[in-house]
């Protein structure tokens, strides 16, 4: 399903242009590696085209990013090594902005600083909305197979109790 995340949307066109001037286009064959769990990322990714599979180290797929989606948006924020490796599914596109060159326009343009911050935030807080719905949708299938299961169970106790001596 594709996401309506759109960081874009909360910046202001000339951020927009800046950021197109200084970023560079990434291009990723499917099963590409971005990010690797454990080491830090120095960029932040805007993807502009593709599909992209965010990873624990079993393998085990926790979500997947397209179009319009931010990667290494939590390592910007937080400065901790990335838990998960971003992988591309398909060929991928992006541009890469690398984090020092945000910093330093921060220093230069509060206001700047201001809103992208605000649009992360926006952001992050769609992405918690959609963990949300995939949780839920998650454990409502979990109870609707418990459920399932037990009602096949009864029939067959009761299938078992009447055939019985
Ligand atoms: N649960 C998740 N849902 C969507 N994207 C995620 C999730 N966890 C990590 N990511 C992305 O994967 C990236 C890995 O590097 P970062 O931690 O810097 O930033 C992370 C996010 O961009």
């Amino acid at each position: 399903m594709q996401n309506a995340r759109y960081i874009a949307a909360g910046l202001s066109d000339s951020d927009m242009l800046w950021l197109l001037s200084v970023g560079k286009l990434r291009r990723l064959k499917a099963g590409e590696r971005l990010v690797t769990a454990g080491k830090s990322v120095a960029d932040l990714f805007f993807v502009t085209s593709g599909q992209l599979g965010v990873v624990l180290e079993d393998g085990s797929r926790v979500a997947q990013l397209h179009t319009g989606d931010v990667v290494g948006e939590m390592s910007f924020v937080e400065r901790h090594s990335p838990l998960v490796s971003v992988i591309a599914e398909e060929p991928t596109e992006m541009l890469a902005i690398p984090r020092k060159l945000i910093l330093d326009r921060f220093e230069q343009e509060p206001v700047f600083a201001a809103r992208f911050y605000r649009a992360l935030a926006v952001f992050l807080s769609e992405r918690l909305r959609e963990t949300t719905a995939a949780v839920k949708a998650a454990a409502e299938e979990e109870q609707r197979k418990l459920k399932a299961d037990k009602a096949a169970r009864a029939r067959f106790t009761r299938l078992f109790v009447r055939s019985g001596p």
